[in-house]
């Protein structure tokens, strides 16, 4: 913040912030001496499977909310107008196929973790590589999202950088290990209510201050920032209503369908009906969440252009613009930067504790438990607790190493993100959708799309074509700064034909897609080869008949032939109420067949 003085925070603004961390400290300490006190691995990371849809669907949005999107949102809108917006588009698709696709499969199947999905439908294997990919994308995006805006904070206000982090940190830690996915789920209701009310308060805020309501529509207007609905067909155009209604799609399907973090909320839900009404639930609010960060960034345009305001705001990062805006706006509003500081930190903190837990639910069930088979119920209790501490402290380490890296590394960790989700996506709808799909056929598929989505992501960076040159991260923070040399040595290389330029510039809203299809292709071609899996050798509750539902033209007994018509209740209804399954690496699950479950899955093969 070169040219200007640093705002600063007064008492009030610090005794708000201060609240923020009580409050969700005593929400953890509430459930770990209440309920069943956290003495079971059910209640620690299940909540019990006791959760209602409310709490469920906040705790939905407060995870995938991350403050490098409450921050990146308004300064993408305020910088290339409103095109961002039509992400709304996707949640539709987005929301309504993890509540009747993934969901029904996920729950029936009572799991614990997502991952064990895949060993029921593959194998152990896919089941370890699916868990380290999940391991790997989970930690470091939860250094990037506790680094990020505790730095622009640091850059706007001068609050103590590492102060924001450990405070973060540590007390997201203890409220983790202390009040187990209760305490995670209730934090996140209280602090979606606080990113939501911070929110709120600046716009309301700055449309006063700017001068109503018409004044900002015409400024924002006049300055072309009301972006009409861009239908360029074009794939490296980074946001146009394909890219973002498609391609978001596949993007909110990696998040809300098969992230671990998220399943995890589904599984917590008393009934299945439970966890589809959350899903359901998730739609009005993150399309309100989604309108308060574009509508911020149109009131922070009305604010600061078309006068000689510009400069103001004009060299900021991305990430500093929105806290200073909202510094320089509320200066004389005491308390009122400190709730939009405590909005930005709830974001962050609702995301790093589901982090946490989620990390600690698959390593324990994942990685450790198979290999422990006696271990008692205290003990793995105690277990999980230590790795979600171990976990809350991993993520002030990854919050350092974020701080050393220099800004294009930034850039990258939160760009791995995107790229190693749509792997895992693929390698689910691999397993739910294809019958053929075998263990060696996902386990090619899963490396062939990760190879495609880091060839591509660290493709675009190099060449920093991504899409135009500020557009880096789908949040449009500022340019990548890799040294000269490295760049240009690598660039070169990568660069060396117009066609593998076009391939690098693919928008990053399409990374998932792209490598999901890559997962799924590459699985069947694979499967194929090495003998593809017979209908009846898959374990029953693990399929979801989408191709049934498909070519329901197609006669039965072609469809028969094509290995995809078996109506899954169909066959299951032949077996017990409660089929005990067991599995050939040993593994017993018992696979929950009611008779309800069988008939949804009838009807929907009959159409
Ligand atoms: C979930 C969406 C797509 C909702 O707009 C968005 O918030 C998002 O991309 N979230 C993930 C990245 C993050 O905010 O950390
Ligand atoms: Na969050």
């Amino acid at each position: 913040m070169d040219p200007l003085e640093r705002m600063h925070f007064t008492t009030i603004d610090y005794v708000i912030f201060a609240l923020l961390l009580v409050a969700s400290m005593g929400i953890g300490l509430y459930y770990a001496l209440s309920g069943g006190r956290q003495r079971t691995t059910q209640e620690f990371l299940l909540a019990d499977r006791s959760m209602s849809c409310l709490p469920v669907s906040l705790s939905l949005i407060a995870t995938f909310q991350s403050a490098v999107a409450i921050v990146g949102v308004p300064a993408e809108i305020y910088t290339h107008g409103t095109q961002y917006w039509f992400i709304g588009c996707a949640y539709i698709l987005g929301l309504l196929i993890p509540a009747h696709v993934f969901i029904p499969v996920f729950y029936r199947l009572h799991l614990t973790s997502a991952y064990q999905y895949l060993e029921l439908r593959f194998s152990k294997p896919v089941r370890i590589c699916g868990t380290l990919t999940f391991i790997f994308q989970t930690v470091i995006y939860m250094g990037v999202c506790v680094y990020t805006p505790a730095l622009a904070l640091n850059a706007v206000t001068g609050f103590d950088l590492w102060g924001a982090v450990l405070a973060t940190g540590l007390v997201c830690t203890l409220y983790t290990t202390l009040g187990g996915l209760k305490a995670v789920i209730w934090t996140d209701v209280f602090q979606t209510i606080v990113m939501f009310a911070g929110q709120l308060a600046v716009i309301v805020v700055g449309v006063q201050q700017t001068g109503g309501l018409a004044e900002v529509w015409r400024k924002v207007w006049e300055g072309n920032r009301i972006s009409g609905i861009d239908l360029n067909p074009d794939p490296t155009e980074r946001y146009t209503f394909w890219t973002l209604g498609v391609g978001g799609i596949f993007l909110m399907l990696s998040l809300y369908g098969v992230n671990q973090a998220q399943v995890q909320r589904y599984l917590s839900s008393k009934t299945e009906r439970e966890a589809i009404m959350s899903c359901y639930m998730v739609f009005p609010s993150l399309q309100v969440a989604l309108a308060l960060s574009c509508v911020m960034g149109l009131v922070m345009f009305a604010r600061y252009c078309g006068e000689d305001q510009f400069h103001k705001i004009g060299n900021l990062s991305k990430n500093e613009m929105v806290l200073y805006f909202v510094m320089d706006m509320l200066q004389d509003l005491p308390g009122l930067s400190g709730l939009f500081i405590a909005c930005v930190f709830s974001a962050a903190l609702s995301t790093i504790s589901s982090a946490f837990n989620s990390l600690a639910t698959v390593t324990l069930e994942d990685l450790i438990k198979p290999h422990c088979s006696s271990m008692t119920e205290a003990r793995a209790t105690l277990l999980s607790k230590g790795l979600a501490c171990s976990y809350g402290l991993m993520c002030l380490a990854m919050a350092y190493l974020t701080h050393l890296m220099s800004d294009s590394v930034l850039q990258a960790a939160f760009k791995i993100f995107g790229m190693v989700g749509g792997p895992l996506l693929g390698i689910f709808c691999l397993g739910m959708f294809f019958p053929w799909a075998n263990s060696t056929g996902a386990l090619a598929g899963l490396g062939s799309g990760l190879v495609m989505a880091f060839w591509v992501g660290i493709g675009s960076i190099v060449t920093r074509t991504s899409g135009g040159p500020a557009a880096v991260s789908h949040f449009n923070c500022t340019a990548v700064q890799l040294s000269e040399n490295i760049t240009t040595a690598i660039g070169t290389a990568l660069n060396s034909t117009a066609s593998k330029t076009l391939f690098y510039s693919l928008s990053f809203m399409w990374y998932s897609a792209l490598s999901s299809f890559t997962v799924v292709i590459t699985g069947l071609i694979v499967s194929f080869l090495t003998g593809p899996m017979k209908e009846e050798d898959v374990t029953p509750g693990t399929l979801y008949p989408l191709l049934g539902n498909m070519l329901y033209f197609v006669p039965d007994n072609l469809k028969q032939n094509l290995c995809c018509a078996t109506p899954l209740g169909h066959r299951v209804s032949q077996q017990s109420t409660w089929a005990h399954h067991t599995h050939s690496s040993g593994l017993c699950s018992l696979v929950e067949t009611t008779s309800k479950s069988n008939k949804t899955f009838c009807n929907k093969n009959k159409y």
